[in-house]
Parts: C-alpha cells; sequence; structure tokens
C-alpha cells in the first residue's frame, strides 16, 4: 500500500511543481513585459517632451519676429510701406509658417477720410471695410479703426487690406487687453479663408505705442497700432515636429486658454461661428480605433502659455510605434520558461516512472523468490516419492515436540512401522509395484491418523514413523494402522506371514525431561518394532518401563504384543 500512496504523492508534486514553475516563467515574462513597458511609455513620453519643446521654439521665434517688426516702430515716427514690406519680407523667408506680416494701424473716425485717400494713392479703391454674412462690405461708422494697412506678402490677401479688425468684438477685446498689459496676445483659432488659405490658424497682436507710456491711461491714449502676424498652425505643428525625429505618434494640439476677461467676446465669436475651435491641429486618422495598449500610452504635455494662451499636446502612439520598441525577450522567457519547466517535468516523471517500474519488477521477483524458496522448502521437508513428510522432516519436528513435551510435560509417542517381507515383493512384482506399495500405505497411515498435531513420516527404505504429541493411549493408534493396512489387502503371495501386505509396528511413550535422551527414545521405539518383527511380523509390540532406575534393566522388559488380524 505504501508504494501506490508515494507514486500518487510522487505524481501530485511533479504536477503542482509544473503548475509554480508555468505561473513562475509567466510571472517573469509578465514582469520584464510591463518594465518593458514604462520604458516604452518613458521614451514615449520624451519623445513628445521633445515635440512640446520644438513647437515652444517655434512659437517663441515667432513672436521674436513681431517684436523685431515692433522695434523698428518704437525707433521711427514714420514707417514707409517700403521699410515695412523689406522687414518683413526677410522674416518670411526664414519662417514658412507665418502666412502674413500686417501692420495694423489706430484710426480714429475724423481721419479716416484722410487716411483712406492718403492710402488710395498706392491702392486704388482702398477703403475700410468689415466682414458681414454678405462679404467684405464697407465698414460702418465708429469711433476707431485698425485696418490693415501693410500687409506681407500682399499677393493673395489683397481682400484683407483696409479691414477693420475692430469690427470684431473677439479680436478688439484681444487687442485692448494687448494695449493694456504693452505684451503680445493671441487669439483662438481661427480660419484663414481671407488669407487665400484652408489651414486653421491664430492671430498674435503686438502693441506699439507713442513714447514709452508707462501707465495704463497712458497706453490707451497713445496707441499707435498693432503689428500683427498670421500663422499657420498645421505649418507650425509641422516644421516643429519634422525638427524632432520620433515617428508614428498621433497628435491633437489643443488650445485650453480660460481668460474671463474675455470670456464674453469668445462667447459671441462662437455664436458668430469663425473662432474658438479648441482642437488647433490634430493628425489622428479619422477611421483611427484606439486599442486599450494605445490608451494606457497616452500622454497630454501642456506647452509654456505664450500671448495669453495656453495650449497642450494630446498625443497617442500609434501601434507601429509600440510594436517597433517592443523586444522578444519577455515572449522568449515565458515561452523558454515554460518549456524548460514542461521538460525537466517530463525528465523527472520519466525517472519516477522508471522507479515505479523497478519497484514492481523487485517486488515481482521478490515474490518469485519467496514461492521457490518455500517449495523447496517443501521440498526439502517432503518425500518425493509418497508426498507425505520425509526423515528431515521427522528429524525436525521430533526435536521440536520432544522440546514442547519437556516444557509442558506431557506425554510424547513415536510408532515405528516396517513393511514385512517387503524384498520379496519387490522381487515379485517387481521395482514399480514395490514404489505403488509403498505410496498405498504411506497414503493409508495418512489417512488413518488425521489428528492435526500428528505428524507421519517416510523414516527410510519401507519404514515409516509417526509422531504422537499430547497422547495417553498411542497403542490404539498404531493397532489402527496395522489393521487398516492389512485392509487394504494388497497381495502379497510370496509373504510368508499372509496373502496380503501387512506391517509390524513398534510403540513407545516417555513424559521426558531435561534428562532424557531423545536417541534413546527413538531407539526404544526401533527395539519394539524389532520385537514385533522377531515375535512373526505384522503386530504391534509396545516398549514398557518397568522400573525407571537403570536402562540394563529397562532393556529386559518384557513386550507385550498382539496380533490384529482380525
Ligand atoms: N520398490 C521399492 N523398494 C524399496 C524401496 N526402499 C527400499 N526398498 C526395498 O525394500 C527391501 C527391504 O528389505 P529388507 O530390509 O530385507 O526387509 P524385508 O524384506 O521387508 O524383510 P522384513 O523387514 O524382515 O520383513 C529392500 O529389498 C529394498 O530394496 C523403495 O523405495 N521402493
Amino acid at each position: 500500500m505504501l508504494i501506490p500512496t508515494m507514486n500518487i504523492f510522487s505524481k501530485y508534486i511533479t504536477f503542482i511543481t509544473i503548475l509554480i514553475g508555468l505561473a513562475l516563467s509567466g510571472y517573469i515574462g509578465k514582469s520584464f513585459y510591463d518594465e518593458e513597458t514604462k520604458a516604452i511609455k518613458l521614451g514615449f513620453q520624451n519623445d513628445v517632451d521633445d515635440k512640446a519643446a520644438a513647437l515652444e521654439r517655434e512659437i517663441l521665434l515667432n513672436i521674436e519676429v513681431l517684436h523685431a517688426i515692433k522695434g523698428l516702430y518704437d525707433s521711427s515716427d514714420e514707417v514707409t510701406a517700403v521699410e515695412f514690406h523689406r522687414i518683413a519680407q526677410s522674416f518670411l523667408v526664414r519662417h514658412q509658417d507665418i502666412q502674413a506680416l500686417e501692420w495694423v494701424p489706430k484710426v480714429e473716425a475724423r481721419d479716416r477720410l484722410g487716411y483712406e485717400s492718403a492710402m488710395g494713392t498706392q491702392h486704388p479703391d482702398f477703403e475700410v471695410t468689415e466682414f458681414s454674412d454678405k462679404g467684405m462690405l464697407t465698414a460702418g461708422q465708429r469711433d476707431i479703426y485698425f485696418p490693415v494697412t501693410f500687409i506681407e506678402p500682399i499677393a493673395g490677401n489683397e481682400m484683407v487690406l483696409g479691414y477693420d479688425f475692430g469690427s470684431s468684438h473677439q479680436r478688439l477685446a484681444i487687442m485692448d487687453r494687448a494695449r493694456d498689459l504693452d505684451k503680445p496676445v493671441a487669439t483662438s483659432s481661427i480660419s484663414l479663408q481671407h488669407y487665400s488659405s484652408d489651414q486653421q490658424g491664430f492671430l498674435i497682436f503686438v502693441p506699439t505705442y507713442m513714447g514709452e507710456p508707462t501707465t495704463l491711461v497712458k497706453r490707451r491714449e497713445r496707441l499707435r497700432g498693432y503689428i500683427l502676424g498670421v500663422y499657420r498652425i498645421d505649418d507650425m505643428f509641422d516644421s516643429a515636429i519634422k525638427r524632432t525625429s520620433a515617428e508614428g505618434i498621433y497628435y491633437s494640439l489643443e488650445d485650453n486658454s480660460y481668460e474671463p476677461a474675455y470670456d464674453q467676446a469668445i462667447k459671441a465669436s462662437l455664436a458668430e461661428g469663425v473662432e474658438g475651435a479648441s482642437v488647433l491641429y490634430s493628425n489622428f486618422p479619422l477611421n483611427l480605433s484606439i486599442t486599450q495598449t494605445q490608451q494606457a500610452f497616452s500622454y497630454i504635455k501642456t506647452l509654456r502659455p505664450f500671448s495669453g494662451r495656453k495650449w497642450s499636446i494630446v498625443a497617442t502612439p500609434s501601434l507601429g510605434y509600440v510594436a517597433e520598441r517592443r523586444g522578444q525577450l519577455p515572449y522568449t522567457i515565458a515561452v523558454f520558461g515554460g518549456l524548460f519547466v514542461l521538460l525537466s517535468a517530463l525528465y523527472v516523471y520519466a525517472i519516477l516512472r522508471r522507479a515505479e517500474l523497478i519497484e514492481k519488477e523487485v517486488k515481482q521477483r521478490t515474490a518469485d523468490l519467496n514461492e521457490a524458496k518455500r517449495q523447496l522448502e517443501e521440498i526439502s521437508q517432503t518425500d518425493s516419492l509418497t508426498k507425505i513428510p520425509n526423515r528431515r522432516c521427522f528429524d525436525e519436528s521430533l526435536q521440536e515436540e520432544w522440546q514442547k513435551a519437556i516444557r509442558n510435560k506431557s506425554r510424547l509417542g513415536l510408532i515405528m512401522i516396517d513393511i514385512d517381507h517387503f524384498k520379496l515383493y519387490n522381487d515379485t512384482y517387481g521395482h514399480p509395484a514395490g514404489d505403488q506399495c509403498i505410496k498405498d500405505v504411506a497414503q493409508t497411515l495418512n489417512q488413518t491418523l488425521n489428528r492435526g498435531k500428528d505428524l507421519v513420516a517416510r523414516y527410510g527404505g519401507e519404514e515409516f514413523v509417526v509422531i504422537l504429541p499430547h497422547t495417553r493411549d498411542c497403542v490404539s493408534p498404531a493397532k489402527r494402522c496395522q489393521y487398516n493396512i492389512e485392509r487394504l489387502e494388497l497381495p502379497h503371495e510370496t509373504s510368508m506371514t499372509s496373502s496380503f501386505v501387512t506391517v509390524s509396528v513398534g510403540v513407545y511413550s516417555i513424559f521426558p525431561d531435561k534428562d532424557s535422551d531423545l536417541l534413546e527414545f527413538i531407539a526404544r521405539a526401533d527395539t519394539a518394532l524389532y520385537q514385533a518383527k522377531n515375535e512373526g511380523r505384522n503386530r504391534v509390540c509396545v516398549y514398557e518401563e518397568k522400573d525407571k532406575e537403570g536402562i540394563i534393566e529397562t532393556l529386559d522388559l518384557a513386550f507385550s504384543s498382539s496380533a490384529l488380524a482380525s
């Protein structure tokens, strides 16, 4: 029972080891995968940070352009169209994302006509305009106008010339803010359709003053006009992004500015449907489905505020971006780890299985050996002809019973039986018949003495012996043996005793003690048998002790014999 239990236990342990091993391989693979994910995420954020920094630089450079033109106005009371165009042109060559650079002076209502006629010398039909549902119209009556006076490049932007930026509430609010702060202020996203561009853009107004006003009141009084930059967001973003190397990232540039000062104006502009879109730029494909993996990498980078605007980049990597940076190590570890565990388990299982088979074989061989040993012992204790215990078995059993009788102080009886005239039987019927006769006699003796503890053995040749432990009367069994054999009526025509096979029997019994002699015990039974032979055979003789004092006297004892022929 122990071995199968152990095998089940071993299999259970092997199974648990496989599970733990596989789980461990999976866990290590997953840990590597997570570490790799962290590294990719960090790399991705660095890439987006790089791009955000590039965009910030691009914006600052563009604002610097406006400051440079403002410098021209600050150093001169009268900037001619030629001067403006020259400096503006030089910047436009180097800044591809600028749609236009403009000079927008402050014109009071009383100066409007004079201003229009002065401009008309260079641009016939020049007038101050405003935008409505019907297109560009002559500007209505206002106290102050901010018409576009110089614009570079002029080609393609003619429509904008004369346009009064003060006609839009939102832009006026932004311009007022720039004036009040003496700082550049940018608009939210606008459509650049009037600038012959299909892109979204934004404007930055930089105020110029007469002199250097230091207070709000003075700034309001001495406002001269605005340097205006018109920027294409897509181009600005693209040229900034192109300066960094990482590919495969989707961006969305969002305007998160919230300026309570002109919140109203923004609302109004939204109603006009012109400005206020929060998404400035996006290269997200329209049919893009963002998977969980991509979402896990999404990153928002808020740019440094500029000109009153707060922009942020929302970025998500493409699947290709992530796949490109994924290594094989996590999968390799998981697969090879699992494979190693399985092969090891297979190897251990094979060893256990082999041990089990060897164990089985050893068990089988041990059982075979034990059986062989038992058979050998049986053979060594059995007479080959009669199949009853042999002389050796008799010797060992008698020794045992002798000791028992001494210990238990019980009587031990011994019967010796010899077939009469057996030589003549052999001579008459042949040796094989003699063998059969011996077998018949043995079987009859066995059947006659069927008490469990009695032992019938072949003593040698045609002689048998019977051990009778714990037997009060040994004579009766002896007589039954002699009688039953004669009753077999095995023919023996040459016997001088009877026409059938007969036996002579010697009996002796004793209460042995530690001084008793076993050989003498056997010799006395033999003496009784010898006596039966001498008295004419086919009889039972009992050796009886009349006096226990000495052996010589005992040998002189008389034998009582009886013939039991009938
Ligand atoms: N067939 C056969 N004969 C055996 C066997 N063992 C002993 N004998 C024969 O038994 C005979 C015994 O003869 P003896 O010892 O002279 O005794 P007996 O002829 O029986 O005469 P008494 O014993 O004096 O009656 C011998 O001839 C042995 O050969 C055996 O296993 N088979």
